[in-house]
């Protein structure tokens, strides 16, 4: 049985057994973990706040290696930690491949970043002075992970948490223990010091707890749920200590009259339903002017029909099992909602019995919505998309930002002129001009407005921001 990691260990095994269950297949365990509680918790922050002053002044070079050893491992196995990993959570096995590989890519970028941690020097407004500013780390970092990227969330919070001498609390969600349990056994091989990473396996509500109350845990940083993540920032600022969220999206993608049709379809296909629509940065809103909708509408219905919904691990699939049995709960209660709010279901919107005992859902169609019923408004978080027709670009944009998030957006259209409005204009984090509005980049920031992001950004050169605390030092020369 699979344990967890602290102070430089394995754990012995306990007896509260979680069984981590295939999505595809649920008779496939694919494996079995020993839960911990909140001593073991304790027990981990306790070592990595030993760890931190030593890791917190360690040479640059120390941290390059260990994160540049963490890197080449993963992309080495990235086709079995690949498999692995849509196994365990059911994303396609490309899918699972290309999360793993950028995984390895940002521990990667964040080794280089560890030798080019520098600060600035300027000189006083008072003669003869001169004023540093440099970055120091923040000590403890607790990570909070949720189970739709098992190992590339997990890995740009963990990455530059070590790159910039922190130490590191990290609790993954139950769905998906397996790869975080490889990517901690990965870091246990990386030459990083006892107790600088410490990976507990348990229940949110206990392991989860015990991280954010404890007044030895400088930061959190946490994806997943609107209502846990705001629970997580107010407790943190009630003891002071920096919080970093990422939340949901509803997030549009605009389809004007002189967009490219094929590629917009194409766009709109695998921003909503690839990954099962289990992403933050899905889009789950397309928003169509009306001289192309008819059009849009047909071959959207099509391509949606023609998508291959099965097995993750099966290289037919393009569409792969929803995660779990809550979330496809969740999903067709939303289906359901939707058709009694009087949105018209042009296809799908049924579960799927395979010969695999799986939580397999038709990619699911709704048009003749308006912007205020709930399935326009609130995160489903799977392969649910809505179109609505609106008469130009003014109301595509308005329709487009009138929504209670902002993380990311797009825009099909030849038209500079739009694409460049569209960019100032769109009450987002991130915007996407003729691409989907999920799949990002491992070396710049993500993160959204409005109700889907708190605190700095994630990824690129801004997540310093997050795990650092700047220092200003005056120094006058006699
Ligand atoms: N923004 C995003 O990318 C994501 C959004 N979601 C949204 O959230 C919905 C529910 O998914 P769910 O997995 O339940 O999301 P949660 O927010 O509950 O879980 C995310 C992480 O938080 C942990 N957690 C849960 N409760 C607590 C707590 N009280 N204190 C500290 N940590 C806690 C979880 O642990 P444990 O696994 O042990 O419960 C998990 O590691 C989804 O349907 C979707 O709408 C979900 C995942 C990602
Ligand atoms: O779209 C992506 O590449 C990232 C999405 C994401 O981070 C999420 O869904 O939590």
């Amino acid at each position: 049985m699979k344990t967890s990691y602290i102070n430089g260990a394995f754990i012995s095994a306990g007896n509260n057994v979680l069984e981590n269950k295939n999505p595809s297949d649920i008779n496939d365990v694919v494996d079995r973990f020993s839960r911990v509680g909140r001593t073991e918790t304790e027990q981990a922050v306790e070592a990595a706040a030993a760890a931190a002053p030593a890791w917190g002044t360690s040479n640059p070079q120390e941290r390059f290696d260990a994160l540049d050893f963490i890197g080449s491992e993963i992309l080495n196995r990235r086709e079995e930690l690949g498999a692995l990993l849509s196994r365990e959570e059911g994303k396609t096995l490309p899918e699972g491949i290309g999360e793993v590989t950028r995984a390895g890519y940002l521990f990667k970028f964040f080794a280089g970043e560890a030798v080019r941690i520098g600060g600035e020097r300027l000189e006083s407004v008072r003669k003869g002075a001169t004023v540093d500013v440099t970055r120091e780390p923040v000590g403890v970092v607790g990570i909070i992970t949720p189970w739709n990227f098992p190992i590339a969330i997990p890995s740009w919070k963990i990455a530059p948490a070590l790159c910039y001498g922190n130490c590191v609390v990290f609790k993954p969600a139950e769905l998906v223990p397996s790869s975080a349990w490889a990517l901690a056994e990965i870091i246990s091989r990386s030459g990083l010091p006892d107790g600088v990473f410490n990976m507990v396996i348990g229940r949110g509500s206990e392991v989860g707890d015990a991280i954010i109350g404890s007044d030895a845990v400088q930061a959190v940083t946490f994806t997943g749920s609107v209502n846990t993540g705001s629970m997580i920032a107010q407790r943190c600022a009630a003891r002071m200590a920096k919080a970093q969220l990422e939340l949901g999206g509803k997030n549009p993608l605009i389809v004007l009259d002189d967009a490219n049709l094929e590629q917009a379809v194409d766009v709109a296909v695998q921003g909503g339903f690839y990954s099962t629509g289990q992403r933050c940065t899905a889009s789950s809103r397309v928003i169509v002017t009306d001289g192309i909708y008819d059009d849009f509408i047909k071959l959207f219905v099509e391509k949606t029909q023609a998508l291959r919904v099965g097995p993750a691990l099966d290289e037919n699939t393009q569409i792969g099992p929803v995660a779990s049995e809550s979330q496809l709960q969740q999903d067709l209660e939303y289906i359901d909602i939707a058709q009694q709010e009087g949105a018209n279901l042009l296809t799908g919107g049924n579960r799927i019995e395979m010969d695999s005992d799986g939580y397999y859902l038709q990619p699911t169609v709704f048009a003749d919505v308006n912007n205020e019923m709930r399935i326009c408004r609130e995160e489903v978080f799977g392969p649910v998309v809505t179109v609505s027709r609106v008469a130009d670009y003014e109301a595509a944009l308005a329709e487009a930002n009138d929504t209670p998030f902002g993380l990311s957006s797009g825009i099909c259209t030849t038209s500079l002129k739009y694409a460049e409005h569209y960019k100032r204009h769109a009450k987002a984090g991130m915007v996407m001009v003729n691409m989907p509005t999920a799949g990002v980049d491992y070396h710049v920031p993500f993160g959204g407005s409005k109700g889907s992001s708190y605190g700095p950004r994630e990824q690129g050169r801004y997540a310093a921001e997050f795990y650092t605390r700047v220092k200003t030092a005056y120094q006058y020369a006699n």
